[in-house]
């Protein structure tokens, strides 16, 4: 059987903005050539610090914004010029929400959902999103984790087939945001294309299935979390995080395979080969030093690496 087409397929997008006072007037190139394609039944996570072009992206992938170069197409279609017939098939929550300060939220999820001709059971979707604790007072008395909770069941109540989510964990307590996780995996397992923007890299090591990394509006690396976060120069590749007093600076020729950084005071960093050796190595040097760290964690390299191995600097 031929394989179908992806939910969504972007080739060589450009988008520009302005003309920018700041700039003299001139326009600002803020994607200089994105490409991606996001299929069914996966979560597609786009990855990038702030200002990476992530937002710009999805708003070009739903049609809100114009592409000035490459092309979109969603469910086969050119978005911008999007029918309501296409309309119908996506689900769009956005960053901010974008929710009327003034409605209750259950009567904004029911009027949504009159908007499509089969709807997800509303009263359902507001229990499993836990809506209907705060369905009767006014949006604009809501805290920002359950505005996010009502944007999602907004975005999931026309049954869309695609659905973009922008930073969907954002102001999530850590029972709502496994919830809202619990959710997403559904929808990935009832065959919709999910596509979400994060800068967390905890979320999108959860969650993705593919993974693209964006940087100053290109797309610089992707892949599946286990392809990204393999080892391509050796084996055993992994961090060991410790604790201890700021300032330590291990002698570079103790551990010289190893790359080491104080990302924070006293928050120590070594990635590389890692052996048991070398664990060792590092013992004995505290012990020599009556340096006692108060926390020590290992872990395989985690998608942080691989974003600072591309960028140079941490997503955060
Ligand atoms: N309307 C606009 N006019 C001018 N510049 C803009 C406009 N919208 C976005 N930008 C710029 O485009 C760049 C990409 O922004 P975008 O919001 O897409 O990034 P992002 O990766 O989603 O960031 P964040 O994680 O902060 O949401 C930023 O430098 C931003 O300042």
């Amino acid at each position: 059987m031929p394989t179908p087409p992806p939910a969504l397929e972007i080739d060589g997008l450009i988008k520009d903005f302005g003309p920018v006072g700041a700039l003299d007037g001139r326009m600002v190139r803020v994607l200089e050539g994105v490409s991606l394609s996001a299929e069914r039944g996966a979560v597609t996570v786009l990855l990038g610090a702030n200002g990476a072009g992530k937002t710009t992206t999805l708003e070009c992938a739903q049609g809100l914004q114009r592409a000035d170069g490459g092309t979109v197409r969603l469910l086969g279609e050119d978005p911008y010029r999007a029918t309501p017939h296409l309309r119908a098939r996506v689900g769009v929550m956005l960053q901010d929400g974008g929710l009327p300060p003034s409605v209750r939220p259950l009567a904004l999820l029911k009027h949504v959902a009159s908007m499509y001709s089969s709807p997800l059971p509303v009263d359902a979707l507001a229990e499993r999103l836990g809506l209907d604790e705060f369905g009767t007072v006014s949006i604009r008395r809501l805290s920002g984790g359950q505005k996010q909770r009502l944007a999602l069941a907004c975005a999931l109540v026309g049954r869309p087939e695609v659905v973009f989510l922008d930073e969907p964990s954002a102001g999530l307590d850590p029972q709502s945001r496994t919830i809202v996780f619990e959710l997403i995996r559904e929808l990935r397992a009832d065959g919709l294309a999910v596509i979400l923007t994060t800068h967390l890299l905890d979320d999108a090591q959860k969650l993705a299935d593919y993974v693209y990394i964006l940087e100053g509006g290109r797309t610089v690396a992707e892949g599946t979390v286990a392809a990204l976060t393999a080892d391509q120069d050796a084996d055993g590749m992994r961090e060991l995080r410790f604790e201890a007093v700021p300032g330590l600076t291990i002698p570079p020729d103790l551990l010289p395979h190893l790359h080491q950084r104080e990302d924070e005071p006293g928050q120590y960093v070594l990635r590389g080969a890692l052996t048991a050796a070398d664990i060792a190595h590092l013992a004995r040097w505290w012990d020599a030093r009556g340096v006692m760290p108060t926390a020590i964690s290992m872990a395989p390299r985690s998608l942080e690496d691989v974003f600072l191995d591309i960028s140079g600097r941490s997503i955060r």
